[in-house]
């Protein structure tokens, strides 16, 4: 799925918000830096206090002063505690106020769209998001309160260094330079890798679990291999994800190591350099206290914090703020709700091969019958002017297996918005195989497939929204009629499922309407039109039928097409019969070699085949009438490639 790609780390989209409430909150931040300040006097009185303890209390001989300093040192932790107190009652006047600014602008973006936005309200989101507020405060408490004893922490051990003999300040700065600045490397690609990994994470186990709904279906139409097949690349890029962020890790342990380990080394190692040039024994005491109980602690308690809540921040801050602006979802659709972002990851064979039973927030209202007969507007794809075709084919080419001979071969295809589109040609040409690769249910091997702009892999993840395959095989679950036939639209109102139920003719299905159908018991027939009808009943934009008249009798078969010529809806028809192509519409005739595309005229005039398909296979009396009737020139919608 494609994100927009907040490059985690970066600070550029979260910097405004920030110092905009930095200045709201410049008396807070004020009294926690003056707090801070009595911890830097803490720290740098660690040192220097053992310095001048040792160098010229007890190694003098002068045990008193040496006490004295060692009562400083008492007086730096007591001072030290007051620092603490006071800091944490501060914190909460700069924490809090982040919450409730949060809390409030959640509410106010969900609100807001839910006012302007056509598709149904989310309101869990308002609770979702208050507890991701949550989330952020603690992690902002926690960052703020890390690199702030970070920061004082180092400037008085860093000012004791420099009050005890400046020299001894490189073998401190020059590693924790290094250390932190490879550590900062690490932020933006370790956030990016994290955001993979939990992607990942929710991908794989939103399809274990939509997987696991779905057992029943997936066992009763042998769909295992194929759900199988969807779940590797899953867990594949899961696993990628967790071994980039290791790498990471291990970078990130490097960078702990050199900031917070090196100058206890460096400073060991200097040892006898250091005290042969006039350095005391006090003086060396007291940098390796500073180093290893002042800035050792807090750097790695940085690193750690960064690590974790920072990165738990700046990811929970985006979602937050990207709440408001609406930038949680790809571009050119709207933002997932957790429903689709579930549906997303549905094994395509449960939901395409059969409908899901899952009815996404992406469903818009159902259509009237009047609305039926005006023109289709796609319930969920944002509508682009001039409108997208509704469906395009570039150069796509598909085999069963890599040492196959592909089904279809470099084929072009562009089908405008509303037109409906007859696909006809021998049997084993191809044209279930052209329906999966719309459907999304397989892919090419070569070339794009697109319907209404978006790739038809995730326009897939739309379910109805984007199209709905009807196919050979209609499938039909123990259930009552009402269920079977509201299967992709549960919110179908009742006049339209009565209205479906009198035009696929299924009243005797619907007599006793608690009775579970037994799909073994259902003729042909009548599973076919059961599909047609949860077909039509689906406000989708575009409908995928493979036969759909196949053991209609004669009047259903006439009914059937009456209905769907008039569907709004982009329709494309397989078919082996001929359902009477009207004037101008195109028809497709796969034929291996050779596909043709234009009118029923032009093919009946240019292809022996079609010629031959519609003397033995269609309708005699409908191919006759249409062929005076059809007066549009050859490949007539111009997209198309006649080849
Ligand atoms: N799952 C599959 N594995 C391997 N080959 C397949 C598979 N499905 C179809 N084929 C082969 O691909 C070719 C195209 O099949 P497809 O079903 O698309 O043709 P069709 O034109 O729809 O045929 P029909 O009109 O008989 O339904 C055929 O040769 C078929 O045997």
């Amino acid at each position: 799925m494609t994100r927009p790609r907040y490059t985690d780390g970066a600070p550029s989209p979260l910097l405004r918000p920030a110092l905009a409430f930095a200045r709201r909150r410049k008396g807070q931040l004020g009294a926690l830096a003056a707090w801070s300040l009595l911890e830097s006097v803490r720290t740098f009185l660690t040192g220097y206090a053992v310095a001048r303890a040792l160098d010229d209390g007890f190694l003098s001989g002068d045990v008193r002063t040496g006490l004295l300093w060692l009562l400083a040192l008492v007086a730096a932790a007591l001072a030290g505690g007051l620092a603490d107190a006071g800091v944490f009652r501060t914190l909460g006047g700069v924490i809090e106020p982040l919450r409730d600014s949060l809390v409030r602008r959640v509410v106010r973006a969900t609100l807001t769209r839910a006012v302007t936005s056509p598709t149904p309200a989310d309101t869990a989101r308002v609770s979702r998001l208050t507890a991701q507020t949550e989330i952020a405060r603690d992690a902002a408490g926690g960052v703020l309160l890390t690199v702030r004893s970070f920061l004082f922490t180092s400037l008085g051990a860093l000012t004791g260094l420099a009050a005890l003999s400046p020299r001894l300040l490189p073998f401190v700065l020059i590693p924790l330079a290094a250390g932190l600045t490879l550590f900062a490397a690490t932020l933006r690609p370790m956030a990016a890798r994290q955001r993979d990994l939990l992607d990942a994470d929710e991908h794989l186990a939103a399809f274990a679990g939509e997987t696991d709904r779905a057992a029943r279906d997936i066992s009763a139409t042998g769909a295992a291999p194929l759900v199988a097949a969807e779940a590797a690349p899953l867990i594949t890029a899961e696993a990628t994800a967790a071994f980039a962020l290791a790498r990471w890790s291990a970078v990130r342990v490097t960078a702990l190591g050199l900031a917070a380990h090196l100058p206890v080394a460096a400073l060991l190692l200097a040892t006898p350099t250091l005290l042969s040039s006039g350095l005391t024994p006090g003086e060396l005491l007291a940098a390796l206290t500073y180093v290893t109980t002042a800035l050792l602690p807090a750097v790695n308690a940085l690193l750690t914090a960064l690590g974790t809540a920072g990165s738990r921040l700046v990811v929970v801050l985006h979602r937050l703020l990207g709440e408001e602006t609406g930038e949680t979802g790809p571009p050119g659709v709207p933002a997932p709700s957790l429903p689709e972002a579930v549906h997303t990851a549905m094994p395509t064979a449960v939901r395409t091969a059969m409908p899901t039973a899952r009815h996404t927030a992406r469903h818009t209202a159902i259509a009237t019958p009047t609305q039926l007969h005006a023109k289709p507007s796609p319930p969920a794809l944002r509508p682009t002017r001039p409108p997208l075709p509704a469906a395009t084919l570039h150069d796509v080419t598909f085999a069963y297996g890599p040492d196959a001979a592909p089904v279809l071969d470099h084929l072009d295809l562009t089908v405008e918005p509303g037109e409906h589109l007859l696909v006809v040609g021998p049997s084993g040409a191809g044209k279930s195989t052209l329906l999966a690769l719309l459907a999304g249910t397989a892919h090419p091997r070569h070339g794009q497939i697109h319907l209404a702009g978006h790739t038809a892999r995730y326009a897939r993840t739309l379910g109805t929204a984007a199209r709905v395959l009807v196919p050979q095989e209609p499938y039909v679950f123990e259930a009552p009629l009402r269920d079977n036939l509201t299967y992709l639209t549960p919110d179908a109102p009742a006049p339209r499922i009565t209205e479906a139920i009198d035009t696929f003719a299924l009243a005797s299905l619907a007599s006793d309407s608690a009775r579970p159908l037994r799909p073994d018991h259902l003729t042909p027939s009548e599973r076919r039109r059961i599909a047609l009808a949860r077909a039509w009943l689906t406000p989708t934009p575009l409908l995928l039928l493979d036969e759909p008249t196949a053991h209609l009798d004669a009047g259903a078969r006439a009914a059937t097409e009456l209905v769907f010529a008039s569907h709004p809806a982009t329709v494309i028809t397989v078919s082996h019969h001929f359902p009477a192509p009207g004037p101008g519409q195109r028809v497709l005739l796969l034929d291996g070699a050779t596909p043709y595309l234009g009118t029923h005229a032009a093919l009946l005039r240019e292809s022996a085949l079609y010629r031959e398909l519609a003397a033995g296979l269609g309708e005699p009396s409908a191919v006759g009438s249409r062929s005076t009737a059809s007066t549009s020139s050859w490949a007539g919608g111009g997209h198309a490639q006649e080849r």
